[in-house]
């Protein structure tokens, strides 16, 4: 048998924690929390910001791929610095096994900030969509090459009906086709890092811009640390970049993220209009 890949092994184990933690805590109680009953802001709007940087700045201290990337950096000292420094949203890591996230992290940066919030984390179970909006989310990740196209129906219809938008993840083209749910899904994620055997290219999200409808805002994904590829991304048409990595392994990742933004503020206005 061969060996599972380090997806299959994360949502394997994302399914048992799921499931404990419902038992802890329940439906009604998450339903109970401030944030259930909150308006959500946009991520997409934010995205289209005019003269915005377009950067959704993940908190990520580590990562399957890379180990440990910044141990110490404060959630509440980076998050503020990120959206100070000039950045659309935040991307918040929420998997403790593999990515040394909490819910709590996601929580304080929401106390700290008024911008929209990316809840990062494997969603396999609608519970985990009520707990996103219970801990201050504005919106979710749905991975399509870890969900069926129903799934992503169901899963993203819950996430719009309680007003969080949907960050859909694709790494293919099979995968945008069967995925690219207009009823379930607000922004499609380019993902360049291969989630199977971690190997990274911005060829990935510059040869599938073309394919993904104009109803989705277009979002790239990982590997980005240049304004010079923002800008070649720029032009084949996406107006977002999810950014971790590059900042976080900064001892001062808002400084690393205020860097970039001075640097995209110079690059000429896209070319292209879309
Ligand atoms: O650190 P990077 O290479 O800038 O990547 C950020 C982000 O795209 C990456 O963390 C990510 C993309 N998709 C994910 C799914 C789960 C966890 C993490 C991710």
């Amino acid at each position: 048998m061969s060996q599972p890949t380090i997806l299959q092994t994360i949502v394997a184990h994302k399914r048992k924690e799921v499931a404990a933690r419902q038992e802890l805590v329940p439906v009604k109680l998450l339903e109970s929390s401030l944030y259930f009953q909150s308006k959500p802001l946009s991520l997409r709007q934010y995205l289209l910001r005019e003269n915005g940087s377009g950067l959704i700045a993940e908190f990520k201290r580590k990562s399957p791929s890379k180990g440990w990337i910044n141990q110490y950096a404060p959630v509440e000292r980076t998050t503020l610095g990120y959206m100070q420094a000039g950045a659309a949203g935040l991307s918040i890591l929420t998997d403790g096994e593999f990515f040394g996230g909490k819910n709590e992290d996601l929580t304080t940066a929401r106390r700290f900030n008024f911008c929209p919030i990316l809840r990062k984390d494997f969603v396999v179970d609608e519970y985990q969509i009520l707990e996103a909006k219970s801990i201050g989310a504005d919106a979710v990740l749905l991975i399509a090459a870890v969900l069926t196209p129903e799934e992503i129906h169901t899963l993203g219809s819950l996430a719009r009906s309680l007003g969080l938008e949907v960050l859909l993840e694709v790494h293919d083209g099979e995968e945008l086709a069967r995925s690219a749910d207009a009823d379930a899904v607000d922004l499609i994620g380019v993902n360049n890092r291969n989630l199977h055997d971690f190997s990274l290219s911005l060829d990935t999200s510059m040869e599938l811009a073309a394919a993904i409808p104009s109803e989705f805002l277009k979002v790239s994904e990982s590997g980005i640390s240049t304004a010079a590829a923002i800008g070649q991304l720029r032009e084949v048409g996406y107006q977002g970049f999810l950014l971790g990595e590059a900042f976080m392994r900064d001892a001062r990742p808002e400084r690393a993220c205020a860097a970039l933004v001075q640097e995209i503020a110079a690059l000429p206005k896209a070319a292209v209009t879309f």
